[in-house]
């Protein structure tokens, strides 16, 4: 099968430069590919993975590659299988996360979890570190839910175990790590594993398995990673113990894209490497293929402004190209409407609409910009951030489908226990928990026990002994049926569906079709279009695979992922990826360096290094937007230009006058999605005003939907849909929303 001729051979080369052939052709061993964007270290990835399998003969059994994101990954196994014409079931391809969920799922007995471990995202984090901190009586203020996630999550990647923290004697930190355990002990109860313990994990079950650790060296005689400069300590530590002695590893990246620092990434792994890996070959490409020479000498200025850089060239054969364009808009809608209405001469110019990308610093930015979209009737999907697989009438659906799964899944449990409303209130979870607490045994467990010795009778009783009657029953019914037929079942049985439907006005509309998209993205899956799943299996096992595909890949493959639509998404999420035409909106001081980075010099750079991600994005033309005048936290704030905007030089950029329509200074409100401005609601000048559709957080009730809205000043009241209370009346003035 790895029989090639000379003529295809030249053909991994022919569309290579000489360094870049350099580094695909270069002898089995250790490889460094350091160098600036776009100027082809994936592409030289996949022709080396290529290379590796024409001329070294190694069978795709052997090679690893570790790509940034789950889409990067099946990109690379197209690539490779166009490169190649042949199908490559067997080549392990993936994230770092896939990869260490992929042992985890096949030596599950060896990493001592249960066969049906369950992938929890950073929400199902949150909540249970909430329960946690309430169950133990411990002050959330002292000890924000947020802080704690952030410790047990920073400790993983550095691969701590509780016992191995050290405290100093401190009481903080000693009350930090008892959480941290604690955290750990529900999680092992419920057979819970959430994004860094799926690396540590896999990690010690390597590292104490010699038999398993000697399997998979013999197997694997080269590892290849993608964005290097991104890696944590962990996967360090996971590639170092994986490679041994013997493998080959290949690494790929960019000191000046180093965008994770604040999650844990080393860029100082790019220099370890170089010493700790014997022999390694260093590799510069420094022709950029990508951009314009405007863009590309716009985005070296920029970056030039950095201090500590590892020092790479970036030239380009390619012409000048259009200037960048810079627009002030009035305020975020106008900003909004000017980056709608250019996007609209470009598709009339010939552009496709996904060859268009609209980045943005904040998640928060991209509603007005998605509204705006809406309004003018512009496809759009989003890309990273809150997406498909994390709003909530997704969230409640996969939590039947865990349940079913794993009873013993307390998060899933406490989810949908009363979604869709079926009369078990607050009070009668607090019962639950408690007995699971003091027993130490699972909510599903102390429902049954509740029921049978009569703690919980009369209508509480009916209503959780109605509730563990669905859960088998619908675990009956879809025996045998395939994953869609699952999904769909689930989706109607549970009354889901009936739920969202009886919501009033559109926004129940598309939960209701987000229900039935989900149902679409799981044939889509069993068919085989996503990741790499080729066990995918029936069924249950089906099930299991894209339930962990979901939580993994949130939102990666949404049903409307080939439609023609703008791509909108965060800075972070951009890296890798080229679009003909980008626009980077709110390059504002505060938003973009971001206010939390401004006043530390590290962080500052990395905020630079995040801009010059964005800027190297863009191929033909690049557009930065700001707004004078932004509403931020329901208040309006006076904008200032970025500080990046000043860095670069003033000869390529080019002001683009107002024109059109200026939209006012509203006070008023965003509109919400489709509903007019009436639909505001704001209880004086001191509160924020809130709109229909909008997602807020209540100190005691957590975060909600608005529903409704009625009267104004101190009669204001709204309803709001909590997420695991169920929906309520507030009076505005009184109840403290804070908007999302
Ligand atoms: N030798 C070449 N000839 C023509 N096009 C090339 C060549 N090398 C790379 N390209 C093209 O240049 C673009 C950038 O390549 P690639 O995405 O591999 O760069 P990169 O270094 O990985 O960028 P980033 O740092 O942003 O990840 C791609 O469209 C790629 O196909
Ligand atoms: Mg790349």
């Amino acid at each position: 099968m790895n029989d090639v001729s000379p003529g295809d051979v030249s053909s991994l080369l022919d569309d290579l430069n000489p360094a870049q052939r350099e580094a695909v052709s270069a002898p089995l061993g250790n490889m460094l590919v350091l160098a600036g964007a776009g100027s082809g270290k994936t592409r030289v990835l996949v022709h080396r993975i290529a290379w590796l399998m024409q001329v070294e003969r190694l069978s795709p059994y052997a090679i690893l590659a570790v790509t940034f994101t789950n889409k990067a990954a099946r990109e690379m196994r197209t690539r490779l299988e166009a490169l190649l014409g042949l199908s490559l079931r067997n080549i392990w391809v993936g994230t770092f996360h896939s990869i260490a969920h992929r042992l985890l799922r096949t030596h599950w007995q060896d990493a001592r979890l249960p066969q049906h471990f369950q992938i929890i995202d950073g929400d199902d984090q949150l909540r249970l570190i909430k329960r946690l901190l309430k169950d133990h009586n411990i002050d959330d203020e002292r000890y924000p839910p947020r802080q704690v996630m952030y410790f047990i999550s920073s400790c993983k990647e550095e691969g701590l175990r509780p016992h191995q923290v050290q405290t100093h004697g401190d009481a903080y930190m000693g009350q930090m790590v008892e959480l941290y355990e604690r955290y750990q002990l529900t999680c092992e109860r419920g057979g819970l594993v959430d994004f860094g313990e799926l690396l540590l994990r896999s990690l010690e079950l390597l590292r104490d398995n010699p038999r398993l650790l000697a399997h998979y060296r013999e197997r694997f005689a080269h590892l290849l990673v993608d964005e290097f400069q991104d890696t944590n300590t962990l996967q360090y530590a996971w590639l170092k113990l994986l490679a041994g002695d013997s493998a080959g590893l290949t690494v790929v990246g960019d000191d000046d894209q180093s965008i994770y620092g604040w999650r844990g990434a080393r860029v100082e792994n790019i220099r370890r490497f170089e010493q700790e890996f014997p022999n390694t070959r260093t590799v510069r490409l420094e022709q950029n293929y990508r951009s314009t020479s405007a863009i590309l000498d716009a985005a070296n200025t920029l970056i030039s402004h950095n201090a500590g850089r590892m020092g790479k060239e970036l030239w380009t054969a390619g012409a000048k190209g259009e200037p960048i364009s810079v627009y002030a808009g009035f305020n975020d809608l106008d900003e909004a409407r000017f980056i709608v209405d250019t996007i609209k001469e470009k598709v009339d110019e010939g552009f496709n609409r996904r060859e268009i990308a609209i980045l943005y610093r904040s998640n928060a930015q991209s509603r007005v910009i998605e509204e705006t979209l809406i309004r003018q009737g512009m496809p759009y999907r989003i890309y990273g951030g809150q997406r498909f697989y994390e709003r909530l009438e997704i969230k409640n659906a996969l939590a039947y489908l865990r349940l079913l799964l794993n009873r013993e899944d307390d998060a899933s449990l406490e989810r949908v226990i009363n979604v869709p409303a079926r009369g078990i209130g607050t009070r009668t979870v607090e019962i639950l928990r408690e007995r699971a607490r003091d027993r130490g045994i699972s909510l599903w467990q102390a429902l049954h026990d509740s029921v049978s010795d009569g703690t919980c009778k009369g209508r509480a009783g009916n209503a959780l002994t109605a509730f563990a009657n669905l859960i088998e029953r619908l675990d009956n019914d879809t025996a045998g049926m395939s994953l869609h037929e699952i999904i769909d079942h689930i989706n109607e049985m549970s009354g889901l569906v009936e739920h969202h439907r009886s919501e009033k006005g559109e926004k129940g509309q598309a939960r209701v079709e987000n229900l039935e998209e989900l149902v679409t993205a799981a044939r889509a899956f069993t068919q085989g279009d996503v990741f790499e799943l080729p066990e995918a299996g029936e069924g249950m096992a089906a099930l299991e695979a894209f339930l962990a595909e979901a939580a993994l890949n949130a939102g990666d493959h949404e049903a409307d992922e080939f439609e023609d639509g703008v791509q909108l998404m965060t800075l972070h999420s951009a890296k890798g990826l080229e679009f003909p035409v980008v626009f980077i909106a709110g390059v504002e001081e505060g938003l973009f360096p971001h206010k939390m980075s401004m006043e530390e010099p590290g962080r500052l750079e990395e905020e630079r290094r995040l801009c010059y991600v964005g800027v190297t994005r863009a191929m033909h033309k690049l557009y930065l937007t700001y707004a004078e005048l932004r509403r931020l936290h329901g208040k309006e704030t006076f904008q200032r230009a970025s500080r990046f905007l000043r860095e670069l030089p003033e000869e390529l950029l080019e002001e683009v006058r107002l024109r059109g329509q200026v939209s006012r200074p509203v006070t008023a409100t965003r509109p919400g999605h489709g509903l007019s401005q009436q639909s505001s609601v704001s209880a004086g000048d001191d509160l924020p005003s809130l709109s229909l559709g909008q997602r807020v957080s209540h100190p005691l009730f957590g975060e909600g939907v608005i529903l409704n809205a009625e009267g104004q000043g101190e009669r204001a009241r709204v309803q709001v849909s909590f997420e695991g209370e169920g929906d309520k009346w507030l009076v505005l003035g009184f109840a403290k929303l804070t908007p999302l």
